[in-house]
């Protein structure tokens, strides 16, 4: 299991996350839901050991894993899709998907990977990871990694971001994969519609977790009170761009 336990986080004196305990458990698909500026990515990176909290600790299996870099954190499968999809020139998919041959993947794993992400094999296989590809291709690529890889852990930070309207269909897919290989998925997001597709959710606002629980319930607290809530439209104006 996977714990935040009273974790905070500052920088420059000001308070982005504040007190936050959340929990992890096995085989289970976690969303963190909030507004822009809630302060979901920052957990997300904390968790991957990307940054590391002013106070509290990163547990892992009880393990104190606080101050733990973020390969480290990848060598115990915990691992992140990036809300920006990252470019890598003179790689082809196919090198990226398996590390350049360092995950044992036959040809029909890869097909099954690129196909569930909406990637044909034929087309995509051999295509370099540049900027040939579109932002929307790219973060679907990336996603294909994740699925070839069946980490312990799946953070997955607005993988919906970027994508057409197919990507709620692809979100369930992806969530069913993980679900069928013993992923555990923590997905970030600020869509309720997205939030709903996992078992559990973590309302957080402000820094601070508001609620929890079943995500259909979480998010129908979400639907009821952030909407009308005066921090969001004040986080939402300070925080665009
Ligand atoms: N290094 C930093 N320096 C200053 N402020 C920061 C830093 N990192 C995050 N913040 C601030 O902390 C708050 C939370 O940021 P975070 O990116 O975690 O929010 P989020 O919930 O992921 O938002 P979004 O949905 O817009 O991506 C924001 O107000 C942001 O501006």
């Amino acid at each position: 299991m996977l714990c935040l336990r009273d974790v905070t986080y500052e920088v420059n004196g000001r308070r982005i996350i504040e007190r936050v305990n959340m929990r992890f458990k096995e085989d289970m698909t976690y969303s963190i839901l909030g507004p822009n500026g809630a302060g979901k990515s920052t957990l997300a990176h904390i968790l991957m050991g990307v940054v590391k909290p002013t106070e509290g600790k990163v547990l892992l299996d009880e393990r104190d894993i606080t101050q733990l870099g973020v390969t480290e954190r990848a060598k115990l499968g915990i691992t992140l899709l990036w809300q920006e999809p990252a470019r890598y020139d003179g790689i082809t998919v196919k090198e990226y998907l398996t590390l350049g041959g360092k995950i044992k993947a036959d040809k029909n794993e890869i097909r099954e990977v690129l196909d569930l992400v909406g990637l044909p094999y034929e087309l995509y296989a051999h295509r370099f990871v540049d900027k040939s590809l579109s932002g929307g291709e790219r973060k679907r690529i990336e996603l294909a990694s994740l699925l070839l890889l069946k980490p312990r852990y799946a953070i997955l930070d607005e993988p919906d971001s970027g994508l057409d309207i197919t990507a709620g269909e692809l979100i369930e897919d992806v969530l069913e994969y993980f679900r069928k290989v013993g992923t555990t998925v923590i997905l970030i997001t600020h869509h309720e519609e997205i939030a709903a597709k996992t078992d559990f959710a973590y309302f957080v606002c402000a820094g601070g977790l508001l609620k929890k629980g079943f995500s259909r319930e979480v998010v129908e607290y979400y639907k009821k009170t952030c909407g009308r809530c005066f921090l969001t439209g004040m986080m939402e104006d300070g925080d665009k761009g």
